[in-house]
């Protein structure tokens, strides 16, 4: 067909010609919008497949596994990625994660303020004083967790209800009348809740919410299944009614707590980061109901990490006899401080330093098992935003410019495993890799590579200030496991598959049920433990 006549035929059906071009126009305008011109030095692109929305349609489906998923097809140190009309950018490089989190350039405050609101649902005049009071927030939570009263904290959760269980829930006799747990994540769930709960609130039961109600254990939990749709804002009231449920139950419990001044009961140890949070809400004006209100965000950060850390822990350690006979002779030579005669009808008294258990003098080969637990399974993806143009560098002459307003996701589920930092055995559980007396530690510059790749608590600013804490919590309940109980059922080859990552969440669920027996060690029956902190 001649041109004149391709005109003539257009001209005399337009909307047939218009149809179909349309589309086509569509499809090039998303592609233009979705290819953002980058600034020399900004990172290489990743387009998606499906111009415009393609990558935030992965991110729906794959949720936390997108980033492993980006990285297996494009191994790149650091990436553009296009999402609708804004940029992300992917680190999956040590070095530049290190030099994004070390920027002040880089903020994670936007996150908080964007993300809480809906996840504890507050209007918007609700939320309105949050944000002026943010920076003084953060301070406040990282001073309350360290020091004396970390130690006072980590006690209070050790010696209540972590101490009711193994003195009282696994029955102190020999080891045939032992404690079946059909379901160990489970069992740890309500665990963790209340030795978190015993540690924040105290653990008396007339001031303890969770003590004082425990169907609120299910509601957090309920709250946390449901966490994605409810940040998302995706319908939550139809598509995560339970976690709707479970979150006004824990707001209802927590106003009340809050309204009657439970956290400044001076006799009910109460820990300082509950209430030196109140203290700093009230100044700016927050009213108590709505303190609670905000507060459950505290006890579900509190736990939601713990939990499957201490799972993967106790999983990862028992499966192996070796480890456990290596670990428990550390144990024995320096954490246990005295076995006294006659605490309770007859029994002895064990109790155990958890100071010692932070001192790779005395125990690298315990510690160096739980950094393996956090390397190998924390997915965790450090966010944040950058607040104005900025320049990083990996400190080898790679430099990369970030544009202000991109978001930046730093992958852990990537160096956590990079082949390259941790050696050909990076996708398998080595209990010793971090053991400081084994070679595997390498030399200097080797081991400030895996240094910086390690981020299963973030880093910067904002690095976890809950983490040792957590880390009290679980080593001291693993330390007392180890030395007067026998864990049986669990082998390497029943080590569990993970449930996919859903996001707002750092470390996957095991999949399907883990079973195990946990009964007293032959000589520890009339044993009853403790904890102290030297
Ligand atoms: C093994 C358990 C835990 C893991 C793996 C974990 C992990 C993390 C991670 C990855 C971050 C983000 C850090 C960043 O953006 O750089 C974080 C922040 C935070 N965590 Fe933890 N966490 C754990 C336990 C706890 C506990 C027990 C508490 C409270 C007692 C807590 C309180 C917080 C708070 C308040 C923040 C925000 C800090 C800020 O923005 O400055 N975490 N945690």
């Amino acid at each position: 067909m001649s041109s004149t006549a391709l005109l003539t035929h257009i001209a005399s059906s337009p909307f047939t010609y218009l149809s179909l071009a349309l589309p086509i126009i569509l499809i090039l305008l998303l592609r233009h919008i979705s290819t953002p011109t980058l600034h020399p030095f900004e990172p290489p692109l990743i387009a998606p497949r499906i111009p415009f929305l393609g990558h935030i349609i992965n991110l729906l489906r794959q949720q936390g596994a997108f980033y492993t998923n980006v990285y297996a097809t494009h191994p790149l140190p650091i990436a553009t990625l296009p999402m609708a009309d804004k940029r992300m950018y992917m680190l999956t490089s040590p070095a530049l994660i290190q030099a994004a989190m070390r920027s002040r350039s880089l903020s994670f405050e936007p996150f908080m303020n964007e993300f809480a609101q809906k996840m504890v649902a507050l209007t918007d005049a609700e939320w309105a004083p949050v944000p002026a009071l943010t920076p003084q927030f953060i301070k406040t939570i990282h001073a309350s967790l360290t020091g004396d009263h970390l130690a006072k904290m980590n006690l209070v959760a050790l010696n209540n209800h972590v101490a009711f269980f193994l003195n009282k829930v696994i029955p102190p006799t020999s080891f045939s009348a032992c404690l079946e747990i059909p379901d160990l994540y489970a069992h740890l769930k309500t665990l963790v809740t209340l030795a978190t709960a015993d540690g924040l609130y105290g653990p008396d039961p007339a001031t303890n919410p969770f003590r004082a109600r425990p169907s609120l254990i299910d509601d957090l939990w309920d709250f946390d299944s449901g966490l994605f749709n409810l940040i998302a804002d995706l319908f939550p009231r139809w598509l995560a009614p339970q976690a709707v449920r479970g979150r006004a139950n824990l707001q209802e419990a927590l106003g009340d707590y809050y309204e009657a001044r439970l956290d400044e009961n001076p006799d009910a140890g109460v820990s300082e980061v509950v209430r030196a949070r109140a203290a700093v809400m009230r100044a700016h004006g927050i009213v108590d109901r709505r303190i609670g209100r905000l507060e459950i965000a505290l006890v579900h950060v509190a736990a939601v990490n713990t939990l499957p850390t201490l799972f993967w822990f106790v999983v990862e350690l028992f499966a192996r006899p070796e480890a456990v006979a290596r670990a428990r002779a550390e144990v024995e030579r320096s954490v246990l401080v005295s076995t006294e005669e006659g605490a309770g009808k007859g029994g002895r008294k064990a109790t155990l330093d958890i100071t010692k258990l932070t001192d790779e003098t005395h125990t690298p080969f315990l510690i160096s098992v739980y950094r393996e637990v956090t390397r190998k399974h924390s997915a965790n993806i450090v966010t944040r935003r950058v607040m104005e143009d900025v320049e990083i560098s990996d400190g080898e002459g790679g430099r990369c410019f970030l544009k202000k307003d991109a978001d930046v996701q730093m992958i852990a589920g990537v160096t956590h495993l990079l082949p390259e930092i941790w050696g050909a055995d990076a996708d398998e559980f080595v209990p010793d890799r971090f053991a400081a007396t084994t070679t595997t530690t390498g030399n200097n510059d080797d081991r400030k590579k895996k240094s910086a790749a390690m981020i299963p608590f973030g880093g910067g600013k904002h690095l976890c200030p809950g983490r040792n804490f957590a880390y009290a919590e679980n080593m001291g309940l693993v330390a007392a496991l180890l030395l007067g109980f026998e864990a049986k059922g669990l082998s390497v080859d029943k080590i569990p598959s993970k449930k996919p990552l859903t996001l707002g969440h750092g470390i996957p669920e095991p999949a399907g049920q883990t079973a195990v027996t946990i009964g007293r060690r032959e000589g520890w029956e009339d044993v009853k433990w403790g904890f102290t902190s030297s």
